[in-house]
């Protein structure tokens, strides 16, 4: 097929091009894809509140098998949606984790933390002889109290988080903890999954990453698909 359009100086440029059929209405493209993970995925080990959070985890990674290793406490959207509610910051390892939370899904304009560009952090993280994402949560520790934490890349962080609230330190509302990869993710996920004492999601082995925490926090934000 040829289509003709004009250019900066108006002369007419034919472009040969290939008219594809594919679904233009960003609205129609999530009814699909949202109802096609839904009959794709096994979902009937979870309460309906957490298919819906599981759902969204999918959408953002497309493997429906991601059902067999998350692995969420019964109490982690109400916790989860009841601190976003009342005003509970979310606080992120990763500015990508930060930016995949939809502004708008948010009940109460809550602020979305991310300290990995605070002056000094290297430093302090060379001090402490860990990495930067760990050290950084230093800078949650005010905030930590009914917080909503999403740690979506990496493994040091959650464990830190784990070994913080272990050394006393204040606990959040509601954790979801996917770090992604080869070195310690698993183990990291493991270790919270273990965890009665708080109310979590996570997503067991090499899987995680960025944007299944950010979808996940966005579900819990909001049920809306
Ligand atoms: C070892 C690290 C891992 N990073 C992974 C995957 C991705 N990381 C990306 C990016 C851009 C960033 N990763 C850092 C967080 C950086 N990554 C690390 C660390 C060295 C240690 C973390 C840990 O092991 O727990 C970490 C730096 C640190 O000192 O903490 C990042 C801050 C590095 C940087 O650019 O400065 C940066 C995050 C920036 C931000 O969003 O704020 C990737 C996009 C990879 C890339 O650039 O090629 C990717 C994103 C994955 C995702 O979905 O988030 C792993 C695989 C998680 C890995 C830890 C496990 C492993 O098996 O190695």
């Amino acid at each position: 097929m040829q289509r003709s359009v004009a250019d900066a100086a108006g002369h007419v440029v034919r472009l040969a091009c290939i008219m594809t059929e594919y679904l233009r209405d960003g609205a129609a493209i999530y009814r699909e894809s949202f109802a096609t993970i839904r009959a794709e995925s096994d979902l009937a080990g979870f309460a309906d509140d957490v298919a819906t959070v599981v759902v969204r985890m999918i959408h953002a990674c497309g493997q429906t098998d991601l059902t067999t290793d998350v692995v969420a406490t019964p109490g982690v959207v109400d916790a989860a949606r009841g601190a976003l509610r009342a005003g509970a910051p979310i606080l992120c390892d990763a500015n990508m984790v930060a930016s995949g939370v939809t502004r708008r899904r948010l009940p109460a304009d809550n602020e979305v933390l991310c300290f990995l560009g605070e002056p000094g952090l290297p430093e302090l993280a060379a001090r402490m002889e860990t990495t930067r994402t760990a050290a950084a949560l230093q800078f949650w520790l005010p905030r930590l109290e009914g917080a909503v934490v999403a740690i979506g890349n990496a493994p040091t962080a959650l464990f830190a988080l784990l070994d913080l609230i272990d050394d006393g330190a204040p606990r959040p509302a509601a954790i979801v903890g996917a770090p992604v990869g080869f070195i310690g993710a698993a183990e990291s996920c493991e270790l919270l999954s273990t965890r009665e004492d708080l109310e979590f999601i996570t997503v067991r082995g090499r899987r995680g990453g960025s944007a299944i925490t950010a979808a996940a926090l966005n579900a819990l934000a909001d049920p809306a698909e």
